[in-house]
This record gives structure tokens, sequence and C-alpha cells, in this order.
């Protein structure tokens, strides 16, 4: 059985269709990339898919996540779900971070409901965390508010927070967009290093092919709410099918090219 199965999702506000009959799977230990312009369904696709719809928003299809029913299925169900099975990693860390708790506090909530650690024993697992994250100097970190870190501190924390219960699959939504173009590297190879490391499935969304690359094998290429394009990503590089997969592997290259050209002059 697959970790994950989405069959037929569909997400519509009042008439309009958002997301549009998608369909895919991910199985334990795979690495799954949604990609796709902005406003394509990536996002709505990632919500859906652990049952966090914002209000207004309905989803048809089915969403089976470690077998429980995401569309059908109860709230208490679906919370279950959520953390020690599935967890996501969003583009602007301050949406998942409390701007009023401590970082080591945010850390010690999940790992204290799941994993019912309490006393030393918290103290120590909320540290080890931030050190799985390679952010070293724990004791501060663990006291800082969000606003007292810098933006890759801040999604380094809310990568520890994701992973605290283990969950068999992280979904990472754009999770380095936001952020500069040494500190995205660093990021995108912790999640590599981490999701290898504990044989994590992978669900990574992105608008960025190369970026993709670097840490997925398969991906879905979405445009308009569906998917038009879907294999390995080196088989879509080396021949894009769709011409919307095309353009985005043309632009890649022409930028790829610019940068070449540049370090040359
Ligand atoms: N709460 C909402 N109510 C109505 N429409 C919405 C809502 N949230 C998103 N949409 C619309 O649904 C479409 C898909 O949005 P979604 O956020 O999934 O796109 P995306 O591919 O993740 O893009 P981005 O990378 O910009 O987040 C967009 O047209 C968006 O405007």
């Amino acid at each position: 059985m697959s970790l994950l199965t989405v069959s037929g999702l569909t997400v519509r506000s009042g008439g309009t269709t958002l997301v549009d009959d998608i369909s895919f799977t991910v199985a334990q230990g795979d690495r799954v990339g949604l990609i796709g312009e902005s406003g394509s369904g990536k996002s709505l696709t990632a919500l859906a898919v652990t049952g966090l719809l914002p209000p207004g928003l309905t989803a048809t299809g089915e969403v089976r996540l470690d077998g429980v029913d995401m569309i059908g299925g109860t709230e208490r169900q679906r919370t279950a779900v959520r953390g020690p099975v599935a967890a996501i990693v969003f583009q602007e860390p301050l949406t998942a971070l409390n701007p009023l708790m401590r970082a080591g506090r945010q850390i010690a909530e999940p790992l204290r409901r799941v994993r019912g650690l309490r006393g030393p024993v918290l103290r120590e697992a909320v540290h080890g965390a931030l050190r799985e994250v390679l952010l070293d100097d724990t004791d501060r970190i663990a006291r800082s508010y969000p606003h007292q870190l810098s933006g890759g501190q801040r999604q380094r924390v809310a990568i520890a927070m994701a992973l605290a219960c283990r969950p068999r699959l992280l979904i990472a939504d754009e999770p380095t967009t936001a952020l500069d173009v040494t500190v995205q590297a660093e990021i995108l190879d912790l999640l590599d290093r981490l999701a290898t490391a504990h044989g994590t499935a992978l669900v990574f969304i992105t608008h960025d092919l190369p970026v993709a690359a670097r840490v997925i094998r398969d991906t879905h290429v979405m445009r308009g709410g569906r998917i038009v394009e879907s294999g390995p990503i080196s088989s879509l590089i080396a021949g894009p099918a769709h011409p919307y997969t095309r353009t985005l592997v043309d632009s890649a290259r022409r930028f790829d090219a610019a940068l070449e050209r540049t370090a040359r002059d």
C-alpha cells in the first residue's frame, strides 16, 4: 500500500475549479516533486492532502494518507495522522511558527504531545532536534523568539518542528523560495540528508526546476490545476513532452547559460 494515494482530487471554490482531477501516489521513501508556476494548484494540493484546506474550499475525489481518508474521514482521524505520518514545511517559516513563543517551546510541543516526552528527556530532545538541523548554538536558539532569528535559522527551526515526530512523509512547499541563494542550497542539502537518514518520503513543491532536480527523482508538472506531465525528472529535462514542461526546461537552460556567460566575463 502506498503511503499516500491521491486519486481524482478536485478542489473547488464555489463554481471555480482550482485543482482539477489530479492523481499520484507516494510510497515510503519516495521523493516526488510537484512543479508548476504560481497559481497552478500546488499548495492547495498539499493542503488537501493533509486535510488543511481553508474554509470555503471543498475537496472531492480520494486522498488516503497511511490508509486514512483525508476527505471523507473525521477531523479526529485527520488530526491523528498530522505530525506522526505527514508534516508540512512552508515557504515562509513564520507561517508555521508562533511569533509569541520561544523556538525551543515550539519544538517541544509536538515532542510532548505525540512522543510523550517530559522533563530533562524533553529538553535534550529539543536540543537534539536543533543540532540535527545544524543549529549549533542550541541554548540561544531555543530561547529565541522567531523574530530574533535569521530567515535561514527560522526555516531550520520549522524543519526541526516538522521532523520532531519523525513523520513518514514530509511535504515541503517552496521551502527555500524566501531565502537567499546560499542559504537555499544549505536548506536543500539539509532536507536531502535528513530524508535519507530517516527514510522519510518527500513531496517537494516548487516552481523552480533546477531546485527540484537537486532533491527529487520523480515529478508531476502542474498547470492550471492539472497534472500535465509526469515522470523521472531526468527524463523530463532530457525530453519534455508537454509544451509547458518544455518552457520550464528552456528557461532553466537559458538561466544556466547566462550564469556561465557571466562567470566567463
Ligand atoms: N482560499 C482560497 N480561495 C479561493 N481561491 C484560492 C484560495 N487559495 C488559493 N486559491 C486559488 O487557487 C489557485 C491555486 O492556488 P495555489 O496556492 O495552490 O497555487 P500554487 O501553485 O501553490 O502557487 P504559489 O506558488 O503562488 O503558491 C490560484 O488561482 C489561487 O488564487
